[in-house]
């Protein structure tokens, strides 16, 4: 018998959610909720700060003793789950595994979507756990930012909120799915709202139920459940933010008699796990083009590039594949396991419309095994001696994968192109490659007739680059699920 209670956090009042299945499920159990409202939305903000929020309200919820911590938040869940877990002597609970199994149980025509908050979807954490479990079911995920804002200003029944859920819904109406995972623990209080505008065919999942049975399974098997049917229960509430806001809410969704919230102050709380900034990059290439132009782009955040050239002991990865995906794949993947850190790799080339996309990702060796930028623009330029002019349209693609050391199942991939034209007779000095032959729709300039930023701007490769910058922290600071 334990009757320490369990914590719950949350950004705001969602995680109740879970809370209300905890008090259905678990009667005897005593409980604590503590919601960041102070902070919310979690959904827009970068994982590596989510992650120091997740350790400000667990370090206050360990103040009370807790014997289980639930992360009700499935923004917390996929930044933070799996260092909170490696780093607290307690059992920890997320919500994503769990809603996740649930849908798999339900689906029939294997195509699940998920809705959630930016930073749950950016993360890929639903589509990645589901594809643990089966690799073959289509997952389609849609952001829906503006809920957790609805059901935080408690209008979450007004004409507003059913506007707000049709209008972000209408993408996944005719998408095809049989199951909706509602991945964000605000989002069931808008559940007849979004069953209303999805249809009754489609079956909607809430991971709370889900959750809490996993939470049930854990205390019997810890033994750490409390048995004492007798004495009344500890429900205590605390938010960063209203407490009278917070009651109303809560109040009304939990139907519990003389609900009193109270403030918390866990700003000042400790972050128990501190980011080191990154300061370094390495990008899988040996060609000294490309490497010179990640280290430009790079340098305006302060990173400093190291390529292949600064690691001539690692053995050469073979770039087998017939894709730029599957070769950027085994240079990222192939390096960062070697060097057991995060890598970078790019895989390009040019496709000329032509010659039915070649040279393509035999760019490097064209004219032949080994590096030879001269002979592969002369076989360039005799492949095309016969295509007039008009007929020289091509496009330069590139494709990066960021990845982590051993998790192949992470890898961040991102596509860039440019369009342009052949010309017949090399211009510019800049660039590299095939850059002289490669004039640039809307210009009149070759790549190697642009500055290196004026490159950066309209290439294939600062293409990917911009979006990569929106998305590489996040996934970096982020821990293997
Ligand atoms: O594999 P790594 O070591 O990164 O270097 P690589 O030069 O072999 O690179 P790829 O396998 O991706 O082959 C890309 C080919 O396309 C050419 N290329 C790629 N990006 C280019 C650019 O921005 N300008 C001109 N040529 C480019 C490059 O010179 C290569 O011949
Ligand atoms: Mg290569």
């Amino acid at each position: 018998m334990n009757k320490q209670p369990i914590g719950f956090i949350d950004s705001g009042v969602g995680g109740l959610t879970v809370f209300k299945e905890a008090l259905k499920q678990l009667p005897h159990e005593n409980m604590i909720f503590l919601g960041d409202q102070a902070r919310l939305p979690y959904g827009p903000r970068p994982a590596a700060q989510v992650v120091d929020f997740t350790w400000q309200m667990v370090n206050f919820l360990l103040k009370k003793d807790i014997k289980l911590l639930v992360i009700a938040c499935n923004t917390a869940t996929a930044a933070a789950l799996d260092i909170v877990k490696s780093q607290l002597p307690i059992p920890v609970v997320g919500v994503i595994l769990p809603g996740s199994r649930a849908a798999l149980k339900v689906t029939k025509n294997k195509h699940l979507g998920v809705i959630a908050t930016e930073g749950t979807v950016r993360s890929d954490a639903y589509a990645r756990t589901i594809h643990q479990k089966d690799a073959a079911v289509k997952v389609t995920s849609l952001a829906a930012p503006k809920f957790v804002p609805v059901v935080e200003s408690n209008e979450y029944r007004s004409p507003i909120a059913k506007r707000i859920v049709m209008e972000t819904l209408a993408p996944l109406k005719h998408a095809g799915l049989d199951t909706l995972i509602l991945g964000c623990t605000h989002y069931p209080l808008l559940r007849p709202l979004i069953q209303n505008v999805m249809g009754d065919d489609i079956t909607l999942i809430d991971p709370g139920s889900e959750t809490v049975s996993e939470v049930s399974t854990l205390l019997d098997y810890f033994d750490i459940a409390n048995d004492d049917v007798t004495e009344p229960k500890m429900r205590e509430f605390y938010t960063t933010g209203s407490p009278e806001m917070f009651e109303q809410i809560a109040q009304d969704w939990l139907q519990l008699d003389q609900l009193n919230a109270q403030r918390a102050e866990i700003e000042d709380l400790p972050v128990t796990y501190q980011q080191t900034p990154v300061s370094t990059v390495v990008v899988a290439t040996k060609n000294a083009g490309k490497a010179r132009e990640f280290a430009a782009m790079f340098a305006k955040d302060g990173i400093t590039v190291k390529s292949l050239l600064d690691f001539p002991e690692l053995e050469s990865v073979a770039e087998t594949g017939t894709t730029f995906e599957e070769n950027a794949r085994l240079k990222a993947d192939g390096y960062a396991r070697q060097l057991e850190l995060p890598v970078l790799a790019d895989d390009s080339g040019l496709q000329v419309d032509a010659l039915g996309g070649q040279p393509g990702v035999f760019s490097a060796r064209y004219a032949g095994d080994g590096h030879n930028d001269a002979a592969n623009n002369a076989k360039l330029l005799s492949e095309l001696s016969e295509v007039p002019a008009e007929a020289r349209t091509a496009n330069f693609h590139t494709t990066l994968v960021f990845a982590k050391p051993n998790h192949p199942e992470q890898d961040l991939v991102v596509d860039g192109d440019v369009l342009g034209r052949i010309v017949g007779i090399p211009r510019g000095d800049n660039g590299f490659g095939y850059d002289p032959f490669f004039e640039v729709e809307g210009t009149d300039q070759t790549l190697a007739e642009m500055t290196a930023d004026e490159k950066n701007a309209v290439s294939h490769r600062g293409n990917a680059m911009r979006q990569l910058e929106q998305l590489w922290r996040d996934w970096y600071s982020n821990h293997a699920l």
